[in-house]
């Protein structure tokens, strides 16, 4: 397994594979990995010739008061898990390596990201696509594989890669859970046990909503109004938001008539959680 730190390193890397005529798959991270990540590198491996792993915490897709010098890493064990899963190369850049003193270029999309954890998080996902674009530049991959659990962020690289005609495949990874029903996630590390045991809230909402619409309810109001007072009634939880939208555009909807996005953010203790599923007939 190969550790690159330089955008030039691993351009020379990808651009001698492709040269060989091989297929590159790609897994962008911000390290820390879990089974959640593994799974992803598992989806890309049979993919493609070579996989692709970067672990970057990107700057620019924190806000001022969210948690970039908090976040985990333990690089040695993301290498170890890495090269467990088969990967080829890892991208590992620092923040210099990535912007320099000059940087001035952004990526943002108009509509996307006006939803969901785009209200409490303005300037995440122009982070995102800016960064995302830069390393699909320098990886160049085929294929890239991303979490359903951001599922706001798969649909915002979906809409990128569309728009700005980037010739590469983009697959939705399943959410891998721990055997609770807690969508797996490497800030799910600033729980105390306490929290932990609160956390179980956001799949548990999921599953009372579905079972909900299963029974006929359609009303949104009336859903997310149970949900609410579901979620509050487990210790350390504050709400950011519970929605019903439409799975595409991300707009919200006030009945659920066709298959539905819920997506719910909670902040338990200093983690800011999310998880999401569709729900209603499809
Ligand atoms: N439980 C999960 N199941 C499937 N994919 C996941 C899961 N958690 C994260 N991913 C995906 O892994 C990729 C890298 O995500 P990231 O490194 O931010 O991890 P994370 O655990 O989501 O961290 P965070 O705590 O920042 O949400 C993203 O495409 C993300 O959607
Ligand atoms: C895609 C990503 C690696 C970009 O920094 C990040 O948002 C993440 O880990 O989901
Ligand atoms: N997994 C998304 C990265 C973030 O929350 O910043």
């Amino acid at each position: 397994m190969d550790i690159l730190k330089t955008k030039a390193e691993m351009q020379t890397w990808s651009a001698a594979k492709k040269r060989q005529g091989k297929s590159i798959a790609f897994v962008p991270t911000m390290g820390y990995l879990h089974k959640g990540h593994v799974s992803l590198l598992e989806i890309g491996k049979p993919l493609s010739d070579e996989l692709v792993l970067s672990i970057f915490v990107n700057p620019t897709q924190f806000g001022p008061n969210e948690d970039l010098d908090a976040y985990p890493s333990n690089i040695q064990n993301d290498l170890d898990l890495a090269e467990q899963a088969g990967v080829t190369a890892v991208f590992l850049p620092d923040k210099n390596e990535m912007y320099g003193p000059d940087y001035q270029t952004h990526v943002y999309l108009d509509h996307l990201p006006r939803y969901l954890c785009g209200r409490s998080r303005p300037i995440h996902f122009g982070g995102v696509a800016t960064v995302v674009t830069k390393l699909f530049n320098i990886v160049m991959p085929d294929v890239a594989v991303f979490g359903k659990k951001d599922f706001q962020q798969l649909a915002v690289i979906r809409q990128m890669v569309k728009d700005l005609d980037f010739n590469i495949r983009i697959i939705g990874g399943e959410i891998i859970r721990e055997t609770d029903g807690l969508a797996m996630s490497s800030r799910n590390a600033y729980l105390t046990p306490a929290q932990r045991a609160s956390a179980v809230c956001l799949s548990r909402a999921i599953n009372l909503l579905k079972q909900r619409v299963d029974q006929g309810v359609r009303s949104v109001p009336d859903l997310v109004r149970e949900a609410e007072s579901f979620i509050l009634s487990f210790d350390h939880t504050r709400i950011d938001y519970i929605e019903l939208c439409h799975p595409r555009t991300l707009e919200p909807v006030d009945t659920v008539q066709s298959e539905t996005l819920l997506a719910l953010a909670v902040q338990v203790g200093k983690s800011r959680l999310i998880d999401n599923a569709l729900i209603g007939p499809t």
